[in-house]
């Protein structure tokens, strides 16, 4: 096929954490909305209202899709969640290929969000538009729900589902997920997602960058307190140092640790893949667990600091860290923000610094957790048996669905996360890619399982 309408969607550079490109962002939501108005949906573009920025501007978030095939009362009804916003990605970051033109190559469709999560999203239209195209009843009710804000936190999609608790989602039965991938080449369900609280920490100095030589050695750098205070948040070894984070992480049970060992999961792989000769633990269990069920601290980078090719030789005035922080069960966003903010200000006043500290938490999404023992699992390992010929993985996700536990618990239905991406596909990487393989054959198993949740309702109604 010539994989014409990801070819379409991928060439919007729908980042919506580049305010830039926010009309991008407006048009995918049109786009995707007009593909589903195309087929016969009954389509709605609901305004989620305004995106406060740092700065104190306001800016109108892009709206959310919402779409619905089929509204039998007698059929059990399911909803899709997906986003078409993507990470921010060009030629300079080492990209072979323009990341906004899908170019394939060997099989491999390489451009941004083509894995995370349009190819995902466009997948579970194509089952519907199966159905349609062999004059077949759906065996379900199918509704979308769509967003554009994924990458960045999910901003105003919690409002709109609590407003929405008793309308859109009246009558839904399951709330399927596919924005995460594969472990390995065998096919995965994902029962948990960790969370993630992502800081801004700003030091602010002199009134303008100074010159290195004619000021330096005469003022407090902003930059080596913010180096400073950031080496403080985790060691080599990989322990947090902020006191109360890994006191709150529930313990890893016998059961999980039997789970873990029976996971298809090569450790040479998984080096080979990421380009490195060692891993922070040695063991699969180990390695899985703190990919899961742990916390980590990634710090991702510095606004205001040189980072341009060249050798200028500045004093920056200010300077903004960004990282983040992976939740798990039993952390709390709002703990975690007092932790970080007191333990950072504390360091901080240490240094004796003139320099002036801002500690800011811009997302503060929690983990997610299903029990794997809900029908919904069920109906997803019988598909992927009948589409791939083999037992599923039951797996974790390491990032974060910022709207995963919302919709656990706002509206209370089953939740199950049905990844297609594949285990290689560089997520918010350079050269991210979806394979033809899993995109062709996850629409057939996404198909297959309208079909096999359908039979749920059968049995258990
Ligand atoms: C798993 C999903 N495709 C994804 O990549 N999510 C992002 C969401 C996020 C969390 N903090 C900021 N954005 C991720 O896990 O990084």
């Amino acid at each position: 096929t010539s994989c014409s309408a990801l070819r379409e969607w991928v060439a919007i550079e729908s980042d919506s954490s580049n305010v830039l490109k926010r009309p991008d962002l407006h048009h995918m939501m049109e786009k995707a909305a007009q593909k589903l108005r195309l087929m016969g949906g009954m389509v709605e573009l609901v305004d989620i209202g305004q995106q406060e920025l740092p700065d104190g501007q306001t800016l109108a978030l892009p709206k959310v899709v919402t779409a619905q095939f089929g509204s039998d009362p007698n059929k059990r009804t399911v909803c899709i969640y997906g986003h078409v916003d993507v990470q921010p990605a060009k030629m300079d970051d080492g990209w072979a290929t323009d990341p906004y033109n899908l170019t394939d190559i060997n099989g491999n469709l390489y451009g941004r969000g083509a894995s995370d999560n349009k190819a995902p999203v466009l997948a579970w239209i194509h089952a519907v538009e199966a159905y349609q195209a062999l004059h077949m009843e759906l065996p379900v009710n199918v509704k979308f729900i769509i967003e554009g804000m994924e990458e960045t936190g999910s901003n105003g999609l919690e409002d709109m589902i609590v407003a929405q608790r008793d309308i859109f989602f009246s009558d839904v039965d399951y709330i399927i997920i596919s924005d995460c991938g594969w472990l390995s080449r065998r096919p995965a369900l994902t029962y948990g997602t960790r969370g993630n609280c992502y800081f801004f920490a700003e030091i602010e100095g002199p009134k303008q960058d100074l010159h290195s030589g004619v000021y330096g050695g005469t003022v407090i750098e902003p930059m080596t307190d913010l180096i400073g205070i950031l080496d403080t948040l985790i060691d080599p070894n990989g322990k947090i140092l902020i006191p109360g984070i890994r006191e709150a992480v529930a313990p890893l049970s016998d059961e999980e640790w039997k789970m873990y060992q029976d996971i298809q999961f090569d450790l040479e792989n998984y080096k080979n893949k990421i380009g490195v000769d060692q891993l922070m633990y040695n063991s699969k269990v180990d390695l899985l667990a703190h990919m899961w069920r742990y916390p980590t601290v990634s710090i991702h980078g510095i606004q205001g600091a040189f980072s341009d090719h060249g050798t200028k030789t500045v004093i920056p005035a200010k300077v903004v860290a960004k990282f983040s922080i992976r939740q798990v069960p039993n952390m709390d966003p709002a703990v975690v923000k007092k932790q970080v903010t007191d333990y950072l200000h504390l360091v901080f006043s240490k240094r004796k610094s003139p320099n002036k500290l801002k500690v800011t938490m811009v997302i503060g999404a929690k983990p997610w957790l299903a029990d794997t023992q809900d029908p919904v699992f069920e109906a997803g390992k019988a598909a992927i048996k009948r589409v791939f010929n083999v037992d599923p993985d039951l797996i974790r996700e390491g990032a974060t669905i910022p709207i995963a536990r919302t919709f656990q618990d706002v509206t209370g239905k089953s939740i199950i996360m049905m990844p297609i991406g594949g285990f290689d596909d560089g997520l918010h990487s350079q050269n991210e890619k979806m394979s033809r393989y899993n995109y062709i054959e996850g629409t057939k198993y996404f198909i297959a399982y309208l079909h096999e949740v359908s039979l749920i309702k059968k049995t258990s109604v």
